[in-house]
């Protein structure tokens, strides 16, 4: 796999004549943690959803974990991908155990059908409950929890099958102050653990970049304004040109703020 873990060259999706992505060209290595960022309808979910083999580009070429998608066998891949983010949450039954939930991802399923799973599964999904806070809520039903706790819950399920690329989706929207901080936290210690996957996040603000980040992607109108490592990409000049407004972009420690200019 040489340490790529994606490529995208020259990739459109179109619908009909709306082109949601334009000639995307972007490489993820396996120690790269990376940030998407981009306004309102840039096309971040869809880019998302190309990486996650869950969209089809309609032209260009995508490899994942070294595997071209044209030749690949889809279903052998989507288990190496983590995917957490609205299109998961929006088809998860809010009558859904949250441990069945995280569990039944280790089989790539969204709840538990039946099927019987060992200790050591079992061990693991209450483990990475644990681990992203959310530990007490194992026996909760989905539909029950604030919206912080789902989206813990959906990380901690996205990493159930030790997938080798991570695609979080907004994991931070709709979190309140305290929430962004902890889960941003969370996200640093994941971001620094050699072990852990490459990483890709979503976001619309440069603020809930976790330390620990290494590369940023900007997109605007589908269209990738600048992509690679952070102190690079994140000017005044490049975020002002993705958010369409002038932007000062200041930088204290390993946190990032932007507020126009
Ligand atoms: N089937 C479709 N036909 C036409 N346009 C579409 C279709 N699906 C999505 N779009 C458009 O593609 C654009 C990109 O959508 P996408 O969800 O990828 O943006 P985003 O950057 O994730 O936006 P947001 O930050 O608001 O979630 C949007 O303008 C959306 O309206």
């Amino acid at each position: 796999m040489d340490g790529q873990v994606l490529r995208m060259s020259g990739v459109m999706v179109r619908r009909g004549d709306a082109e949601l992505l334009r000639d995307v060209e972007w490489t993820v290595e396996e120690d790269e943690r990376w940030v998407v960022l981009g306004p309102n309808g840039a096309g971040k979910t869809t880019l998302l959803s190309v990486a996650a083999t869950q969209t089809a580009a309609t032209s260009g070429e995508v490899s994942v974990l070294g595997e071209p998608l044209a030749a690949a066998d889809i279903g052998e891949l989507r288990p190496l991908i983590g995917f957490a983010g609205a299109a998961v949450a929006n088809r998860v039954p809010d009558s859904s155990v949250v441990l069945d939930l995280v569990i039944s991802a280790s089989y790539g399923y969204l709840g538990r059908f039946g099927e019987e799973y060992g200790t050591p599964d079992l061990s693991r999904a209450r483990a990475l409950l644990t681990a992203w806070g959310v530990g007490a809520l194992a026996e909760r039903r989905f539909g029950s929890l604030s919206e912080g706790e789902r989206k813990r819950v959906l990380i901690a399920r996205s990493l159930m099958a030790d997938p080798e690329l991570l695609l979080l989706d907004e994991p931070a929207a709709g979190l309140d102050l305290g929430g962004r901080e902890d889960l941003l936290r969370r996200l640093a210690n994941l971001a620094g653990d050699i072990d852990a996957p490459a990483l890709v996040v979503v976001s619309h603000h440069v603020e809930e970049i976790p330390p620990g980040f290494t590369h940023g992607l900007l997109i605007r109108e589908g269209a990738v304004v600048a992509a690679g490592p952070l102190e690079q990409v994140m000017t005044g000049e490049n975020l002002g040109e993705t958010f369409g407004l002038p932007v000062k972009v200041e930088r204290a420690g390993e946190r990032w703020s932007a507020r126009s200019a």
